[in-house]
């Protein structure tokens, strides 16, 4: 089953009118998108595989769906770790920070340091508003992903990637292949260079915003907050 992709733009816009005629608020979506995020972690990488995870946050939605999805995986028995250096001021991210702190999830500074001692990394650095060369303090980080052989699992994209055209030809993220992607809402353009396994998440869209934005909404079985739509480059 090939499903079709939003645009950057298409998915800023689509986000938009989520938030106004869709009568969602960010938190609602945010939550929802983290929950996807906190299943799919749990579906490839169970605890009993090791509970440690390490969650890398950017300063925009992107990351805070890493927040939300870090206090899931605390309640489903992870011992998760925070890296957050740009923390938002906006008064969401100082809740879901808060909230994660009451559940004692630690925040560290030093990325490479915390890299050594964790089992799987969850990318929520940046996602579809990103562009142009990484800025710091992130291309550490990137290179840290990079390098890292633990199983990462980006957030809607990742991070380093052009949203529309995938890894950079050379230099930093052009060798960064997560092993897990979860396209938030609908897969964007960068997934045709994703070989890894592939899940859709976002479990709030209406069939008529879907037809609007011109993508199908994937058929979500029972509970379900992801569906797995390829495996290894292979479409299931
Ligand atoms: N409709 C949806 O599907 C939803 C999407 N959400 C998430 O929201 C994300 C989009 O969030 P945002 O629009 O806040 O943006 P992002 O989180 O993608 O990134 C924006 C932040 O990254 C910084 N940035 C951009 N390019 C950079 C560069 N080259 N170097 C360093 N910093 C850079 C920007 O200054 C900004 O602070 C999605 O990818 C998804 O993860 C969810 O939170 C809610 C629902
Ligand atoms: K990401």
């Amino acid at each position: 089953m090939a499903f079709k992709t939003l645009s950057a733009a298409a998915a800023a816009a689509l986000d938009k009118e989520l938030m106004s005629t869709g009568a969602f608020s960010i938190d609602q979506l945010m939550e929802l998108a983290g929950l996807s995020v906190s299943q799919v972690v749990y579906r490839v990488h169970p605890p009993n595989k090791g509970n440690r995870v390490l969650v890398a946050c950017g300063p925009g939605n992107n990351g805070g769906d890493g927040l939300v999805a870090a206090r899931h995986l605390r309640h489903y028995g992870y011992q998760p770790t925070i890296f957050y250096p740009k923390r938002s001021k906006n008064e969401l991210y100082q809740r879901l920070s808060k909230q994660l702190e009451d559940l004692e999830v630690p925040f560290v500074e030093d990325f490479s340091n915390a890299v050594n001692s964790t089992d799987h990394i969850i990318d929520a650095i940046f996602g579809f508003s990103f562009s142009g060369e990484v800025r710091e303090p992130f291309p550490a980080v990137i290179k840290a992903l990079q390098e890292t052989k633990l199983p990462v699992t980006s957030v809607d994209a990742p991070s380093s990637w052009n949203i529309e055209t995938g890894p950079p030809s050379s230099g930093l993220g052009s060798n960064f292949h997560p092993d897990f992607l979860v396209s938030l809402t609908a897969p964007k353009p960068l997934v045709q260079h994703f070989k890894g396994r592939h899940f859709i998440g976002g479990r709030f869209v209406s069939p008529a915003i879907a037809k609007k934005y011109d993508f199908e909404v994937p058929e979500y079985q029972g509970i379900d907050q992801y569906v797995e739509v390829s495996s290894g480059g292979q479409k299931l």
